[in-house]
């Protein structure tokens, strides 16, 4: 449980790849308010779409990939994108906070973290203060992956009214959501009704490095009349019901490295006179989980919290199927078929995914290489409750201990590359609760509540540092391909979404508790 505070432009240069001829004819916005108190802002935000996705196509343009050392100036490009857009809309207190050089492992020894991006629109002592969160960093992205489109070119796909781009969903499509909520009630002429504090970080898809030291440091400065901290940045459970989620997993990444001859070889003349480092790191990854989803790594298992009746019973009433996992997933490869033991396994057991090799051939046609050093990467999906020290120790034991008795003259490296913490709430709180009618009013239906599969490393240490409750509202949906190819938003999410950020801070301004 946590303690709370008592305390009360856009370029017209269009630069969007379009489905269909007419940018100007996306439909309107199907969902809307009956609340005269909402009726002009509601108008204002539909009548500003073409203005939002244009400021989405220009953000999404900006590789912002923070796993990639090489585009780590693209990262901090889209950090001044982000300054100049809060500029044009008046925020004030502009901060560019620069979190020092990356840790290791690293590259490049002098690789400079992304700034977090910290500013403030309205500073009245009478008016609660919510700040927040999103990041603006994103996935790596290829055409090779398999997209339809260029990953950073936004395309506007009329006939199926979404948006297409990297970082779409996740996160510059909520991010920016955020940036509209006030240029909408500056143009219907209305008051924005709480202070609104910005934390946009460049390093969230890799671990928000540096982070966690910048909130500390700011807990009782910048932050220090902060009543709520809210994040967009995860996704409805499916496709159609709205959700406010309370709870994420985790996120512990590690790489284990096999290093073995000197130069990467040729199989003909080296093949089967010396040790291949890429077959004991096969071995060590097949070690870690079987195809049934089982993590093997002895241990685990007994500091997972264990299931109560209570929260069986929570299960049954979420809107979610089968079918929509395979939709989402685009396959029937799921693991379970029941309701339960899908959300079970998404949100409180931990998992474990082996993501990708470092050094191994990995392009088209038939390379006869033998790779000289090897790095698997793998990450596991944390849960209460699990200690993220003492899961470490386990992970790196259980590797070494599985290369050992393989004999190999090849020397093995396992290290934890970054944790983030898991986070459960109680959502039974004013913030949740102004969110709720918010979602009510623009949906017209009540949410779901849930929890997430994944992580968002900062959110312990928002609740934690600053005293306050925080609130995950979600913008997108379940089948946004957030991390895959084809990312997508639905033009109706966005809109839907800056709608209810928009009821959200009313509602919540509104409330009588913190
Ligand atoms: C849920 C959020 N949009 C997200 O995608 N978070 C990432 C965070 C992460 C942790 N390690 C690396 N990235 C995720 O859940 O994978
Ligand atoms: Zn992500
Ligand atoms: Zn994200």
């Amino acid at each position: 449980m946590f303690l709370l505070k008592h305390s009360r432009l856009v370029s017209r240069t269009l630069s969007v790849q379009l489905i269909q001829p007419s940018y100007f004819r996306i439909q309107m916005s199907t969902v809307s308010t009956t609340n005269p108190k909402f009726q002009k802002i509601f108008k204002k935000v539909d009548e500003l779409k073409p203005d939002f996705i244009q400021v989405l196509a220009e953000a999404v343009e900006i590789p912002a990939v923070s796993a990639d050392e090489s585009l780590r100036p693209m990262v901090i490009k889209k950090a001044h994108f982000l300054v100049d857009k809060l500029k044009q809309l008046g925020f004030e207190d502009i901060q560019l906070k620069e979190l020092g050089v990356q840790p290791p492992p690293v590259n490049d020894p002098k690789l400079q973290l992304p700034p977090v991006v910290l500013s403030r629109y309205g500073n009245d002592p009478s008016k609660k203060t919510v700040l927040v969160y999103g990041h603006y960093d994103v996935q790596p992205a290829s055409i090779e992956d398999g997209w339809d489109s260029e990953p950073f070119k936004l395309v506007v796909d009329e006939e199926k009214q979404l948006l297409k781009a990297r970082g779409s969903t996740d996160d510059t499509g909520p991010l920016t959501g955020w940036l509209h909520v006030v240029r909408a009630h500056q143009e219907a002429g209305i008051e924005l009704p709480v202070n609104l504090l910005t934390c946009f970080e460049g390093m969230e898809e890799s671990g928000s490095l540096g982070l966690e030291k910048l909130i500390g440091q700011e807990a009782d400065k910048y932050f220090k009349d902060v009543d709520a901290v809210c994040i967009s940045d995860n996704y409805w459970l499916g496709t159609k019901k709205p959700v406010l989620t309370y709870g994420l997993r985790g996120c512990n990444y590690y790489q284990v490295t096999i290093n073995g001859p000197g130069a990467d070889l040729h199989s003909g003349i080296f093949g089967g006179v010396i040790a291949e480092p890429m077959v004991d790191l096969v071995q060590v990854l097949s070690s870690l989980v079987d195809s049934k989803g089982k993590i093997l790594i002895k241990g685990i298992d007994e500091m997972v919290a264990p299931v109560t009746e209570k929260e069986m019973k929570l299960y049954e009433d979420i809107d979610f199927s089968l079918e929509e996992l395979e939709e989402a997933s685009g396959s029937k490869t799921a693991l379970y078929e029941k309701k339960e033991d899908i959300l079970m396994h998404r949100w409180r057991f931990p998992s474990l995914s082996v993501h990708g090799v470092e050094g191994a051939f990995s392009s088209q046609g038939a390379k006869t290489v033998i790779p000289a050093k090897v790095s698997g990467k793998f990450s596991i999906r944390t849960v209460p409750d699990m200690d993220s020290a003492k899961l470490t120790k386990l992970v790196i034991d259980h590797c070494n201990s599985v290369f050992e008795k393989l004999g190999s003259p090849n020397t093995i490296h396992a290290e934890l590359i970054h944790d983030g913490n898991y986070w459960v709430s109680d959502p039974f709180n004013a913030q949740f609760t102004a969110a709720a009618k918010a979602t009510k009013e623009v949906y017209g239906v009540d949410p779901d509540f849930t929890r997430e599969g994944g992580s968002i490393p900062i959110t312990l240490t928002f609740e934690e540092q600053l005293k306050t409750s925080v609130l995950l509202l979600p913008m997108g949906r379940g089948d946004d391909g957030a991390h895959s190819i084809n990312e997508k938003l639905d033009i109706s999410n966005f809109i839907g979404g800056i709608k209810t950020m928009v009821a959200y801070l009313h509602y919540y301004a509104e409330s009588p508790e913190n």
